[in-house]
C-alpha cells in the first residue's frame, strides 16, 4: 500500500497538462483553476463547462488526441481520459520526466493523488483515504464542511494580519512566541459568528500588541 505524503504545492502561474476533457478532467482543471496554474488541456472533446474556460482563455485547449512529448516541460500532469492505456502511457512519459503525474483510473499508475478539497479563505483542509473509497474522502469533505464554516475566511484573515503585525514589531522570538499563543485564546472566532466583530486597525492592532508585551 502506497502511504502517501500530504503536500501543499504553489502551482501559481506553473503550466500544468490535463490529457482528457471529460467530467473526472474538469474537476482536476477546477481545482488547477483554484490555486492559479497555467492549464492546458489536451482532449478531442470537452465538457461545456471546459469548453466555456477555454473561450474565455482560462485555459488553453488542445483540441486533438494525446501524443508523445505533451508532458515536456510541464510543472505537474493529470491523465483523465477514459483510457487506462492512454493514461498509462502518460503516466511513464511524465515520470520519465520526472514530472509528477495523477492517474485517474488508478491511483498506482500514477505518482500523487487528489484528495478532496475544502477551502475557507487561507484555510484548506484536504482529505484522503489512499485511494481507497474516494466517495468516503468527498463525504468527509462535506462534513468537514458543516463543521469549518465560513467564519475560518475572516478569521485567518484577521489571524494572518495580527501575525505579520507582531513579526513585524516584536523582535523577540520569546515574546512573539508569547504573543501569537495569546492570540489563540482571543474569542474573535465567535465574534465573527455572532457578527459582532469588527476589523482592527492599525492602533488597536499596535495597542493590543504593547499590552501584552507588557505582560510577557
Ligand atoms: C485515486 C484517485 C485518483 C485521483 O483522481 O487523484 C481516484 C480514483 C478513482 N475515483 C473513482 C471514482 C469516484 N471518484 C469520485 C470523486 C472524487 N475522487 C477523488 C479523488 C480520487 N479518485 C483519488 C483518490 C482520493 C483518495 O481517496 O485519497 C476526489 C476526492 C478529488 C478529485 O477528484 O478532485 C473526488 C471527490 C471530490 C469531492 O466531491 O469532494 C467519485 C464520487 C463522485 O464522482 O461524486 C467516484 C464515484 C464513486 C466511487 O467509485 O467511489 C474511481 C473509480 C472509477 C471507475 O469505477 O471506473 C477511481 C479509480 C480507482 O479507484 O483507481
Ligand atoms: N479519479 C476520479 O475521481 C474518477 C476517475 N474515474 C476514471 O476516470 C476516467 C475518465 O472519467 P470521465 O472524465 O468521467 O470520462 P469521460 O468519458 O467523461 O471523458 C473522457 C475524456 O477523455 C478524452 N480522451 C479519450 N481518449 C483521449 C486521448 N487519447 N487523448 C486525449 N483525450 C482523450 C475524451 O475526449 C473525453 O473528453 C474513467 O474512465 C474512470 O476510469 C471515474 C470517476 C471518478
Amino acid at each position: 500500500m502506497a502511504v502517501y505524503l500530504p503536500v501543499m504545492l504553489d502551482v501559481w502561474g506553473k503550466r500544468c497538462v490535463v490529457v482528457g476533457g471529460g467530467k473526472v478532467a474538469e474537476r482536476k482543471t477546477l481545482g488547477l483553476l483554484d490555486a492559479g496554474a497555467a492549464i492546458t488541456v489536451i482532449s478531442p472533446v470537452l465538457t461545456p463547462q471546459l469548453s466555456e474556460l477555454s473561450e474565455q482563455a482560462s485555459i488553453v485547449w488542445l483540441n486533438r488526441i494525446y501524443a508523445p512529448g505533451d508532458a515536456r516541460g510541464a510543472f505537474l500532469v493529470y491523465a483523465a481520459t477514459d483510457d487506462p492505456a492512454v493514461n498509462v502511457e502518460v503516466a511513464r512519459e511524465a515520470d520519465s520526466l520526472g514530472v509528477p503525474v495523477n492517474v485517474g483510473s488508478d491511483a498506482e499508475a500514477g505518482s500523487f493523488i487528489t484528495p478532496g478539497v475544502l477551502r475557507r479563505g487561507r484555510l484548506t483542509v484536504a482529505v484522503s483515504t489512499s485511494g481507497a473509497g474516494p466517495g468516503t474522502a468527498a463525504k468527509i469533505t462535506k462534513l468537514l464542511e458543516e463543521t469549518f464554516g465560513e467564519e475560518y475566511e475572516a478569521y485567518l484573515d484577521f489571524l494572518y494580519k495580527m501575525r505579520q503585525e507582531i513579526k513585524r514589531q516584536e523582535p523577540s522570538l520569546e515574546a512573539r512566541k508569547a504573543l501569537i499563543k495569546r492570540l489563540g485564546t482571543l474569542n474573535v472566532l465567535d465574534e465573527i459568528r455572532m457578527g459582532t466583530f469588527t476589523e482592527w486597525d492599525s492602533e488597536q492592532i499596535g495597542t493590543w500588541i504593547a499590552q501584552h508585551r507588557e505582560e510577557y
